[in-house]
């Protein structure tokens, strides 16, 4: 995971080239994972407008060739995407080796309450996963790691290993560990939180990025800097923890509300 320092001092046209050679960096790694709106910062509203893109546009093309040098699957964060019939979304971009566009998954919950991203991007829709050779990927983006249902969803789908790209604020960094581990254990998967170091917007970045196992065990956590997080698991862990603990067969779905 790529934990990239989003510091105003930096270009967007700047930080895509050295986040791209971070990524060529990363050959001979399964799966590369870059954080939420790193071209922009995630609280840089301000910048959403101008610094929206197609979803073949620059950082498309740029990380495309980066994920084909290296010969990774990369999850390459997201973008502000200008979607030429509609409004802004925060997009997630999934490349396999060879540097086609595997997925595509817009933000379903947006942050801000009244203001910000809430108001001014839409709303995604639909769940993604993405079948990589050893594991699914299901996605989701920072603000939609409050929302266990939709985690559930993407485990009905298939999903063994949970992507959530993120610029995640330090304010809230007990947050980010705890909801990290409790989407973990909840759903029996891996849990991949990649969030974002420096501070933009006034905001500054929690960083901390985390691997968490299927039994809830932090694997690997960042620091608060930029940071590349290395680790080495068996997605083969997913099966095994539910065959053991069997919690997600358990469910009881379609509960009645109370009477009263
Ligand atoms: N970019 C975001 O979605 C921020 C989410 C956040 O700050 C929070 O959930 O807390």
């Amino acid at each position: 995971m790529l934990q990239i320092d989003v510091n105003e001092g930096e270009t967007v046209e700047a930080r895509r080239v050295r986040v791209a050679s971070l990524v060529r960096e990363q050959a001979g790694a399964d799966l590369v994972v870059l954080p939420e709106l790193w071209t922009t910062g995630a609280f840089a509203y301000e910048e959403f407008g101008g610094g929206a893109e197609p979803l073949d546009g620059p950082t498309h093309d740029v990380m495309a060739k980066a994920a084909r040098d290296a010969g990774v699957w990369l999850h390459a964060g997201s973008i502000p995407e200008r979607d030429p019939d509609g409004p802004l979304y925060n997009t997630s971009l999934v490349f396999s080796p060879s540097g086609d566009l595997a997925a595509v998954y817009r933000k379903i919950h947006r942050f801000g309450f009244d203001r910000g991203e809430a108001v001014l991007m839409g709303a995604g829709e639909d769940l993604v996963t993405v079948r990589l050779p050893d594991t699914r990927l299901g996605l989701a983006t920072c603000y939609d790691l409050r929302f266990p249902e939709l985690f559930r969803g993407l485990v009905d789908a298939g999903a063994e290993t949970l992507v959530v790209p993120a610029g995640w604020p330090e304010r809230r960094r007990a947050h980010w560990t705890l909801l990290a581990q409790a989407r973990a254990v909840e759903n029996q998967a891996f849990v991949l939180a990649c969030g974002t170091a420096g501070s933009h917007a006034g905001v500054p970045q929690a960083g901390h990025s985390i691997v968490v196992d299927p039994w809830g065990e932090v694997l690997a956590q960042a620091g608060p800097g930029e940071e590349v997080l290395t680790v080495d698991f068996d997605p083969g862990r997913v099966a095994v923890t539910r065959d053991r603990f069997p919690a997600l067969k358990d469910r009881m779905l379609g509960l009645a509300p109370p009477r009263r």
